[in-house]
């Protein structure tokens, strides 16, 4: 074992003591590529996530786990010169096709960024705005969910007392918890999160991890990180990226302690990225 696999070893110690189920795949990339203009940044992905299950895309800067993280709730789709091939089917439909309804993508799919955005406004309403957009519910049908929403997000305890109280009155970590919680409260199948605990501390970070954890019993995860410790902590597949390219995925542990690619252990161990 090299340094940085030792240094993993404690994180499946502790956190792998279940063995990882086969799921059925939720969400597939096949044969995928995305063009900026003349660049082509993805190039023919091919990626099964399984259901209720943390998949983590891992890589060096620069090598795609954005660009594809996006694709899965076609954000790309607003810029003109922006372009995917192949496909992605969610429960086997096609979400790229341009007949797939956005708006039924977006319910279906929730994304949660780097940086904590909340809406300019209350608690209660950074919660209750996106769920209006789609339900027409009574006030007290969405005090209801919005409560349940904000406990799924970790947040109802903090939150409770402060619900007419602008966001931005919350710490970075609290707002954070309470961009999942909106994407929550929409009741999608899949949770997209793209680097959601750069702009943290270490405390609010373990507390975005505790909750992944949790919130897999509901929702297929799909994570990008920078942080191969955060990956092996949360993840129970991981997916190596490359130049564009999908190198090699597979169950976390296999992944960091016998990876079957070169590329993969030369990044795993840090000798590049
Ligand atoms: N809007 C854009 N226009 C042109 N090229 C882009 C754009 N966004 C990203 N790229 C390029 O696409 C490639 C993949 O970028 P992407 O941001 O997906 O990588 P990443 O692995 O997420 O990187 P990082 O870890 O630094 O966020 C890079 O070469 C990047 O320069």
């Amino acid at each position: 074992m090299t340094d940085v696999q030792i240094a993993l070893a404690p994180n499946f110690a502790a956190a792998k003591t279940t063995a990882v189920t086969p799921a059925p795949a939720k969400l597939s990339a096949r044969n995928l590529s995305f063009y900026y203009d003349q660049f082509k940044a993805l190039k023919d992905i091919n990626l099964d996530v399984p259901e209720k299950q943390v998949t983590a895309l891992i890589g060096p800067s620069g090598c795609g786990k954005s660009t594809l993280l996006r694709i899965f709730n076609r954000i790309y789709s607003i810029y003109p010169k922006l372009r995917a091939e192949g496909d992605v089917l969610l429960d086997g439909e096609n979400v790229l096709d341009p007949k797939y309804p956005l708006n039924k993508l977006r319910s279906k799919v929730g994304m949660v960024f780097q940086k904590p955005v909340p809406f300019p406004m209350s608690i209660y309403d950074n919660i209750a705005y996106g769920i209006g957009h789609y339900e027409k519910l009574s006030r007290a049908d969405m005090d209801v969910r919005v409560e349940a929403a904000l406990r799924q997000g970790a947040l109802w305890d903090e939150a409770k007392d402060k619900l007419k109280q602008s966001a931005l009155g919350l710490s970075g970590g609290q707002q954070q918890r309470l961009c999942i919680a909106r994407a929550i409260a929409l009741k999608p199948q899949v949770i997209l999160f793209d680097e959601p605990t750069s702009a943290l501390d270490p405390i609010a970070t373990g507390k975005i991890e505790q909750l992944i954890s949790e919130l897999k019993q509901q929702f297929t995860i799909l994570i990008v990180t920078h942080n191969m410790q955060q990956a092996a902590r949360v993840s129970d597949f991981t997916a190596f990226m490359y130049l564009g390219e999908l190198i090699e995925h597979g169950v976390t542990e296999t992944i960091f302690t016998k990876p079957g690619k070169q590329q993969t252990e030369d990044y795993i161990t840090g000798r590049f990225g």
